[in-house]
């Protein structure tokens, strides 16, 4: 079974293709990838105000239009999951402050 975000992911990418006025996600991405950047950001204030209000239940729902966000953000500027996953992978085992102390 493939995992939500994947999913989600190709469903998004396949909204490249789709008219803009009967889905939001086309419409997004025909405004280009500046437009896309500034919703992600604004959902992505949004969870940063749900949880300093401590509102868990607002911060599961703006952490969704968040993700949804960022992968429309991905699919505006060419990335793939897997590039992002890979990513991920090759920092897997390292620590954070390993790698801040690696920086000075
Ligand atoms: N997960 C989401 C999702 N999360 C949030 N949103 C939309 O993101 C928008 C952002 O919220 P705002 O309050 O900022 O909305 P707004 O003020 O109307 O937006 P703007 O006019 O500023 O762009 C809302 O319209 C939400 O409905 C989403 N729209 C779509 N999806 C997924 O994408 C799929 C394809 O959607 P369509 O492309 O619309 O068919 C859907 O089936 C869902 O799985």
């Amino acid at each position: 079974m493939t995992h939500p975000l994947d999913r989600l992911f190709a469903t998004i990418a396949a909204r490249k293709e789709a008219d803009p006025s009967l889905s939001y996600t086309a419409k997004l991405l025909a405004a280009g990838p500046e437009r896309c950047a500034k919703k992600f950001g604004e959902e992505a204030v949004e969870a940063v105000i749900a949880a300093a209000a401590g509102k868990k239940g607002e911060v599961v729902t703006e952490s969704a239009d968040v993700l949804y966000h960022l992968m429309v953000l991905w699919a505006a500027t060419g990335v793939t999951p897997d590039e992002v996953y890979d990513t991920l992978a090759a920092r897997e085992g390292r620590s954070g402050l390993e790698e801040k102390a690696s920086r000075r």
